[in-house]
């Protein structure tokens, strides 16, 4: 007899733990011959332990660095470097004030110097430095705008890239004439490196063009001088920078598969491209899980369906949840009443949108708790308030910050 909720959250815990960025650092460090006075700069969610393990396996080769991560993402001091926690999905003044500590540790380096740069997601909010007349007021906004406008990352990115003096390759820029190794840790689908973390040292393949689009797109209402300022094109070429990812999505639903597998179940992984609205994603897994139920198809049960991505929300209402808590509880509807099934989905990171929860994890009974506690799912959905729901079922995953950051994984379970 299976119990699918205890093997979800094994799945979960395994998973995660297996695309922690000690390893995947370490192994890439071991190929590259660093000399000595390398200065490290790290940033995002991952960053502090992806600085942990570089100053572990470098020891005295690094002379300092900086590490500049969220509030309550460090784990203590690590010799030689500062570290610094700041806002997140937000920016605020400590992203302002550690960012132009990083830029004091760069600037006056020559040309045999190196800079190890760390990247994981979440470094747009947590590195930052405005263009001049842009204030942290002005990109608080346009953050806040752009995350609850539908826009995917990529769109996101492109127009913080051209309000920033770091983002968009711009940093690699100030590091001139050192070089920098940059070793990142991708939580964006198809790993574009000039998104990932905004791309400091990455030559920026979006334009002001592109930029108008967005604006259009998503009818984005933007100041006279906010949009005079994105007529900043960002650098298309950096000859200082050599890019290695260590890290991503498709590598956390690899180990999700392994250990389903492990666990005695059928296993596919669907996708690691999963990018629509989050409540779509929801209904779209509830349908894979009646056809299992109804037809055993695609996988004989039990079976583990795995998906790998980054959902969006057009955050509408004034509740409080996430993306990855939107999907279940939208999943749920449609696996009413279905027995030994279960749907989950998290953030790798530990957070999913501003909550304390990883992310949802529903079954066939969710709908009717929910009904029971007087909860309406519709209501909730409408509301954006995924959390409160979930959290009166006992459907909250719950991990804290987990130190990495490779995007969401999703999953079925049915027996
Ligand atoms: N009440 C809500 N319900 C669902 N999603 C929300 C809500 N509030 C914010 N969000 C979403 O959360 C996202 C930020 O969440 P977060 O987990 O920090 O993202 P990431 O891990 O990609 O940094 C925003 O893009 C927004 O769309
Ligand atoms: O920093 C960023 O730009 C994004 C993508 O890398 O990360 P997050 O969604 O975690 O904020
Ligand atoms: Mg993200």
């Amino acid at each position: 007899m299976k119990n699918l909720r205890e093997d979800a959250f094994k799945i979960i815990k395994s998973s995660i733990d297996f695309v922690l960025p000690e390893k995947a650092v370490q192994q890439e460090l071991e190929m590259i011959d660093l000399q000595d006075n390398i200065h490290i700069v790290a940033i995002g969610k991952a960053a502090w332990r992806m600085a942990k393990a570089a100053k572990d396996f470098l020891k005295d080769k690094v002379k300092d660095g900086i590490v500049i991560t969220k509030y309550g993402h460090s784990q203590g001091t690590i010799e030689s470097l500062q570290i610094y926690e700041a806002g997140h999905p937000i920016p605020d003044e400590n992203t302002i004030k550690s960012t132009k500590k990083a830029i004091e540790l760069v600037q006056n380096l020559g040309q045999g110097d190196v800079v190890l740069f760390l990247v994981s997601g979440g470094g747009s909010a947590l590195f930052e430095l405005p263009v001049e007349d842009v204030t942290l007021e002005d990109i608080k906004n346009v953050t806040d705008m752009l995350l609850k406008s539908g826009a995917n990352i990529v769109e996101i990115n492109t127009v913080r890239k051209h309000l920033s003096r770091v983002k968009g390759g711009n940093f690699a820029k100030l590091v001139e004439p050192a070089k920098i190794y940059s070793l990142v840790l991708s939580d964006v689908l198809g790993d574009r490196l000039d998104s990932i973390a905004s791309g400091p040292a990455y030559p920026d393949s979006t334009t002001t063009e592109d930029v108008e689009k967005i604006i259009k797109k998503y009818d984005l209402q933007l100041s006279e001088k906010i949009l005079r300022a994105l007529k900043n094109e960002t650098p298309k070429h950096l000859d200082n920078v050599e890019t290695r990812i260590i890290g991503s999505v498709t590598k956390v639903c690899e180990s999700a598969a392994k250990i389903a597998q492990h666990l005695g179940y059928n296993t596919m992984i669907l996708t690691t491209t999963l990018d629509c609205e989050s409540k779509e994603a929801g209904s779209f897994l509830a349908a894979i899980v009646r056809e299992e139920k109804e037809r055993e198809e695609p996988l004989n049960i039990p079976c583990a369906i795995i998906l790998g991505g980054e959902t969006v929300v057009h955050v509408r209402g004034n509740g409080k949840g996430g993306r990855n808590q939107e999907l279940v509880l939208s999943a749920a509807r449609g696996i009413k009443g279905y027995q030994e099934v279960l749907i989950a989905s998290v953030g790798t990171d530990g957070t999913d949108g501003p909550t304390d929860a990883a992310g949802g994890i529903v079954d066939g009974e969710t709908v009717n708790r929910l009904q029971e506690k007087g909860i309406d799912v519709e209501n909730a959905l409408n509301n954006n308030d995924s959390y409160h729901a979930l959290q009166s079922v006992d459907g909250l995953v719950i991990t804290g910050p987990t130190g990495t950051n490779v995007n969401d994984l999703t999953f079925i379970l049915c027996n």
